[in-house]
């Protein structure tokens, strides 16, 4: 425990931490895939980009070794050498990390905070390819990211077909229950979570079978559960502006089959008046392998539209009408893709804390965002989860997440020694989720 009250960072310098083994085992794992990828996408990347990036497809497979080379060695991190309005950043920060340190040594990979070294793993990664300029806008994880979305393809199919049948009784006014739509929604983005691609060190992992036909089985893992809170939540704001829908975003996560179910949700908040226009943040670079892109998102609406069925195609359309009426509106802040937590935000970008503060309410998805949350610290569990937030706070927040860090807050006393003697790695297994919302900082 820190002076301030505030527990330990998460650091790889633990060896029986899931951070240690990130490093060890998990990074090291991703570069070669990475790498391997490059290699046999070779005659696609330079179709698409021309023969003459050969050289520099082979200087980023050569960078992509020697990181992984300073991974395993615990070498120090270096400064960014590409371009990016972010490197500053990234610079000072890392002047700063060598400045404060006990022999002014900058950050090595086994000593680093966890939440730093991996956020400048995927960001050194992102500085290979900016100094390659005839591959510029090259995505190292793209391809991983579509095939994800493939393989998902029937879970898509019925998930859609589903959120057809619903969307058409909410217009008929014959619907089931808002109440249970929206928990029931909420749900399938929750464990669309489980299915991210760094969690699985890039190999496939998507989502085969039919997300709703496991909602009832999933649901004892569900280890918080604020729906109805995050719901009375929404609707008193509603209330306040007599009745009026505002504003609800979603700090998007992964592409592929969990991009589709957080598009539901933005699909239900509009079409149950829960919400006027949902604003989706996704991240400015490839990000943690699976997170989305503008690019990913684009893909994904182009690729629902050209396909046959009915209720994909459907919604394919219909998304790409809402992005361009404005009831749906994509952003990426640069400060998504920096290595600070959230109570960061307000001194680092300050209008994002802005912007975000418009809105009635924030979801907040996966396992980084959840870090970035709560500080990636080793709180007790029982910490209340506003508590473990300190001081951040734009608006009114729902973190949906599947466990894959040993970092929780916001369960009941007692409970997480539950659950480590169903499952001694619950917290990184992905089987386990939190639904924590947070009204105010007031207690
Ligand atoms: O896509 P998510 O849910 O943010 O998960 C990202 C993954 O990356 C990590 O944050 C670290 O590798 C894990 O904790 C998690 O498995
Ligand atoms: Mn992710």
């Amino acid at each position: 425990m820190g002076t301030d009250g505030v527990p330990e960072s998460l650091s790889p310098k633990y060896e029986s931490s899931f951070a240690y083994y990130t490093v060890h085992s998990r990074l090291p794992v991703i570069l070669a895939q990475t790498a391997d990828n490059l290699c046999r996408r070779k005659n696609d990347i330079l179709k698409k980009y021309g023969q003459d990036a050969a050289d520099e497809l082979k200087f980023i497979i050569g960078k992509i070794s020697k990181l992984r080379y300073e991974v395993q060695t615990n070498k120090p991190m270096l400064p960014l050498e590409g371009d990016g309005p972010d490197v500053a950043v990234w610079n000072d920060e890392l002047a700063a990390q060598t400045a404060a340190s006990e022999n002014g040594e900058p950050p090595k990979w086994y000593t680093a905070t966890w939440l730093y070294l991996e956020c400048y793993f995927y960001r050194a990664l992102n500085d290979f390819v900016r100094l390659a300029p005839k591959l510029a806008g090259l995505d190292l994880f793209g391809d991983q990211k579509r095939t994800a979305y493939n393989n998902s393809y029937h879970a898509v199919e019925s998930l859609l077909t589903y959120l057809m049948e619903v969307t058409t009784g909410l217009q008929k006014g014959t619907e089931k229950d808002i109440d249970e739509i929206f928990s029931e929604f909420l749900q399938v983005a929750l464990w669309g979570n489980k299915c991210d691609l760094s969690i699985s060190s890039g190999s496939e992992n998507s989502q085969k079978q039919c997300v709703l036909e496991q909602l009832s089985h999933l649901k004892p893992n569900i280890l918080a559960d604020d729906t109805a809170e995050t719901l009375s939540t929404l609707r008193s704001a509603m209330t306040a502006r007599s009745g009026d829908a505002g504003r609800v975003d979603i700090v998007l996560d992964n592409a592929g089959f969990e991009l589709v179910t957080d598009l539901c949700l933005a699909e239900i908040l509009l079409a149950a008046g829960l919400a006027s226009c949902v604003h989706l943040h996704g991240k400015a670079m490839p990000w943690f392998i699976s997170d989305v892109t503008k690019g990913d998102f684009d893909w994904t609406l182009d690729t629902m539209c050209a396909t046959n069925n009915l209720a994909v195609s459907h919604f394919g359309s219909k998304w790409k009408w809402r992005m361009q009426e404005g009831s749906w509106m994509f952003k990426a802040h640069s400060f998504w893709t920096l290595p600070y937590d959230f109570s960061q935000m307000r001194d680092r970008a300050l209008d994002l804390y802005q912007d975000l503060g418009q809105a009635d309410l924030l979801f907040f998805k996966g396992d980084l965002n959840y870090r970035k949350l709560v500080g990636d610290r080793n709180w007790d569990p029982a910490t209340p989860f506003c508590v473990s937030l300190r001081g951040f706070h734009p608006a009114p927040l729902c973190s949906l997440r599947a466990l894959k860090a040993d970092t929780v807050a916001g369960l009941k006393p007692g409970l997480a020694e539950e659950v480590s003697k169903k499952e001694e790695k619950w917290q990184v297994s992905g089987n386990w989720a939190t639904i924590s919302f947070c009204r105010d900082l007031r207690p």
